[in-house]
């Protein structure tokens, strides 16, 4: 099922009729290896054919070009839901539910010609969650990534699509970070999961350096009006904060008293330390987004632009699945896994 992202910016579809059509779920499912599907025809005459040949599942996995004629994988569930993960930035820009509303958001100022990150869906800040001395949020939301696997399900009632991506060290990325790392992103639309799993290795041989980096998946989740009272983040009370919106550079330290975290009357910019796995974003209508860190997160960031973004900033809230208060370490030949899952659930 494809749908329209002009349809979603232009006219926001707030999750509306989830709250009836979806049951709380807290699946975790168990865990896939992506395998890549090669397949034999004639010579392709376009990257997207060329992907499509080496590695669409039909009915499950498949490529085509996107907004501004950039490569993006489609990820079809039996059930109706989709997902979208474009190569650039290896950003998640749609997914839908079954009813067809879309619980992540893209901004309007969105641009689609590479000259800067996509702005909405799930971008991957790395190895920098900024500011910092790298340019703002790393640069891995900047770069093409490789498809390296594909994967369904072999059970035909229940296939979960997913896709691996992989990105390494070029020019453009050795000169803001010189580092032999190797990052892959593996999507999995599961039945009612949307799961990103994020993994770094440390590269170097034995008897090389360590390095280090700070992360984020930047979920930009649609909302029905961020000033309504029932748009609100929970599972954050008693939280250590760092207060961006007071001072990005040098936040001062807060604590969560609230149970809840609003919107709507200022600039929220905040990163909550050592958080509990779940955050739950309340939509506004009966309907909340589950962001679940099983594995590797620690930090959970919320983001509300207010009005540096006067014309949309109702329409989204970010929660964000960071590892920022305490940067991570990889010794030569680690590997760092981390992993979301993004659930609809029933609040009513
Ligand atoms: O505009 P960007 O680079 O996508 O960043 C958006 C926001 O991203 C959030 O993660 C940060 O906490 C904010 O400080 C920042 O403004």
């Amino acid at each position: 099922m494809m749908f329209s992202i002009e349809t979603r910016v232009t006219a926001p579809s707030p999750l509306a009729r989830l709250a009836s059509a979806h049951r709380a779920q807290r699946r975790v499912g168990r865990r896939r290896i992506g395998a890549s599907a090669s397949r034999v025809g004639p010579a392709p005459e376009s990257e997207t054919e060329r992907l499509n040949q080496k590695f669409g599942i039909p009915g499950s996995v498949s490529f085509s070009n996107g907004r501004g004629g950039l490569p993006r994988c489609a990820l079809t569930h039996k059930n109706g839901r989709t997902a979208e993960v474009y190569l650039f930035g290896a950003c998640v820009t749609s997914w839908t539910q079954p009813t067809g509303d879309d619980a992540l958001y893209v901004r309007p100022d969105c641009v689609w010609d590479k000259t800067k990150p996509l702005a909405g869906g799930a971008p991957l800040c790395f190895p920098q969650f900024g500011p910092g001395p790298m340019q703002q949020h790393g640069f891995a939301r900047n770069v093409d990534w490789e498809v390296i696997g594909t994967s369904a399900d072999v059970n035909p009632d229940d296939p979960e699509p997913a896709v691996m991506l992989r990105l390494r060290p070029n020019a453009y990325t050795k000169a803001m970070w010189d580092e032999p790392f190797e990052a892959t992103y593996e999507v999995t639309l599961r039945r009612e999961l949307l799961k990103l799993e994020f993994c770094v290795k440390n590269c170097a041989e034995e008897g090389g350096k360590a390095f280090d980096f700070t992360a984020a998946v930047h979920t930009y989740i649609e909302v029905t009006d961020c000033a309504n009272a029932g748009v609100f983040a929970r599972g954050l009370k008693g939280k250590t904060y760092l207060d961006k919106a007071i001072d990005a550079n040098n936040p001062p330290r807060k604590t969560q008293d609230g149970r809840d975290v609003f919107f709507g009357l200022e600039l929220v910019d905040r990163v909550y330390l050592d958080t509990e796995p779940e955050t739950l974003l309340h939509v506004g209508s009966g309907a909340a987004v589950a962001v679940e860190n099983t594995a590797g997160w620690t930090d959970t960031v919320i983001w509300n632009p207010h009005h540096n973004m006067k014309e949309y900033y109702k329409n989204f809230c970010c929660v964000e699945s960071a590892a920022v208060g305490k940067p991570v370490v990889l010794q030569p030949g680690e590997v760092w896994r981390a992993e979301t899952n993004l659930s609809v659930v029933d609040v009513n």
